[in-house]
């Protein structure tokens, strides 16, 4: 990989806002956001209940359209592209990971994970597939269907899923918001080992300070803004900036 292969932008936002419309008054869920992932990084974004964190990712995405502003993914702008091209975009270039897994329950780990490679149209699913659960050690759950695994075990099989056609970034709401501590770590490494082996890029929505720590950024929002972003933050420096954000709501709520 080149240098500038390395450090290229994957996904920039610029000035991207996005407001609901509630009877007569608006609302602005991001107001000129403007953030950029390099390849091979991991970013979390941080705020308050209400501040933009899905908003943020669903636009960041292309599920939800801003109202004005910008999202170039891998250089392209996404708005210039025909709906065809967007959902060839969704199934190969993004890959997703929810809270809840989304597993299909009647499908097994292989099924799961091979599903959006047929959907793209790829020969050789099932042993891409297989391969991919090899590498994430869960080889012997091949055959399992989802109520057979771990929380945990669902969560690497969603993610085996996300990457299966390589996306250029991967999008993670609240990967690990409905697992135990030691089922959240076990993600939170693998996760890791993709950015720092694989150079994957990753954009992360999570409440948990512990989870924003294992990434190299954190961006916090607050009313729609980005209000600031830390480096190489640990847990206990990301609590206080997460509770003074989030301070003000509290008092407003009160008050
Ligand atoms: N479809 C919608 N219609 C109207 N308002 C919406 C809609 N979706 C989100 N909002 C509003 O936009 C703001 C941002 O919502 P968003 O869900 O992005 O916040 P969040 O930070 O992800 O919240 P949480 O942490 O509670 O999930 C909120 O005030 C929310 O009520």
């Amino acid at each position: 990989m080149t240098e500038s292969a390395a450090h290229a932008t994957v996904l920039h936002l610029q000035d991207v806002t996005r407001t609901y419309q509630s009877g007569s008054s608006t609302l602005t869920a991001l107001d000129r956001i403007t953030l950029g992932c390099r390849r091979g990084s991991w970013t979390a974004v941080m705020g308050p209940s209400g501040s933009g964190k899905s908003t943020l990712l669903n636009c960041a995405a292309g599920l939800d359209t801003p109202d004005s502003g910008q999202v170039f993914l891998d250089g392209r702008d996404i708005a210039s592209l025909s709906d065809d091209l967007l959902t060839r975009m969704r199934r190969t270039e993004i890959g997703f990971v929810f809270q809840q897994f989304n597993l299909v329950a009647a499908l097994n780990a292989v099924q799961n994970v091979s599903l959006p490679l047929r959907l793209a149209g790829r020969k050789g699913a099932d042993r891409a597939a297989l391969d991919a659960l090899g590498s994430l050690g869960l080889g012997k759950h091949a055959r399992h269907k989802p109520r057979e695994l771990s929380g945990g075990q669902q969560q690497r099989v969603a993610i085996a899923r996300a990457l299966a056609t390589r996306p250029s970034i991967l999008f993670a709401d609240e990967p690990t918001g409905a697992l135990d501590s030691a089922s959240a770590a076990t993600v939170l490494d693998l996760l890791r080992t993709l950015v720092d082996q694989q150079a994957q890029t990753i954009l992360m929505v999570t409440h948990d300070p512990v989870a924003a720590a294992r990434a190299d950024h954190v961006v916090f929002l607050r009313d729609g803004r980005l209000v600031t972003t830390l480096s190489g933050a640990d847990a206990t420096q990301i609590a206080a900036t997460l509770a003074d954000l989030e301070t003000p709501a509290l008092s407003g709520a009160h008050g």
